[in-house]
């Protein structure tokens, strides 16, 4: 069982502050999905916990072990994997060599291929010529293949069909069920409340709620409301 702690996190900008004081955690077998507008301070966020951006203040811990002064790579042999925002693939090498750029043994490709079939019949063309749905689904895969403990995913669905992203989302709740530990951002808030366990909801870069998925779910009309600010200060 693993636990992903983050507490009173800031990261700033340019030195502006853009998250300040966030608190969440992420437990093995379950989904966390964080929400809110454009801005808010998601990927901000999520660019501080692996590392690609230093954080201001506050600490992360993966079970039990400080990791929020550490390199990238440390924190990635730690068991934190990364799916960034924008579907980074190498465009000119296969789908298998892609793969393979992550040092997979043949069991993690397996693995991965076992999670997206859609893959193996696309593994000998370049993954410049994948269709969306397809990079998404080989970025996440190579992020699996170092066999993390917790697992960022950035906006996964961004410019994909609602089918495709169905069945991202499937997956991604595969995996909760299978040990991982993930923190979810995510645009298409009914279908992430709808896999997920637990629900944040950020504004401004600051945690606005904190409950679980279910009952977000149930009430669009708060979610609404914490998305735009109208509730009291
Ligand atoms: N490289 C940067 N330099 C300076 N400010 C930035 C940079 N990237 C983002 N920001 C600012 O930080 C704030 C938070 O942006 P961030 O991308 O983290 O939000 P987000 O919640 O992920 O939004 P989105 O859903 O649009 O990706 C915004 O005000 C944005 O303008």
């Amino acid at each position: 069982m693993s636990r992903f702690v983050i507490s009173d996190l800031s990261v700033n900008r340019a030195e502006l502050p853009v998250v300040s004081k966030v608190s969440l955690v992420a437990e093995s077998g379950a989904i966390s999905v964080l929400l809110g507008a454009n801005g808010a301070g998601k990927t901000t966020l999520l660019e501080g916990l692996s590392g690609i951006i230093p954080v201001a203040g506050g600490r992360i811990e993966l079970d039990g072990r400080e990791i929020h002064k550490a390199r990238p790579g440390l924190r990635s042999r730690e068991g934190l994997a990364h799916v960034e925002q924008g579907r980074t693939v190498f465009r000119q090498l296969t789908t298998e060599e892609n793969l393979k750029v992550g040092l997979s043994r043949e069991a993690e490709m397996a693995q991965a291929y076992d999670l997206f079939p859609e893959l193996v019949q696309r593994r000998a063309v370049r993954a410049g010529l994948l269709s969306g749905g397809e990079q998404q689904m080989l970025v996440i895969a190579r992020a699996l293949l170092t066999r993390p403990k917790v697992l960022l995913i950035d906006e996964m669905s961004a410019g994909l069909a609602p089918v495709i992203v169905t069945r991202l989302m499937n997956a991604v709740r595969r995996l909760a069920d299978e040990g991982l530990a993930i923190l979810l951002v995510e645009q298409f808030a009914a279908l992430a409340l709808s896999i997920g366990d637990r629900a944040y909801v950020m504004r401004r870069g600051r945690i606005v709620h904190d409950g679980e998925c279910k009952a977000l779910a149930r009430t669009p009309d708060e979610l609404h409301r914490l998305y735009l600010g109208t509730e009291a200060a």
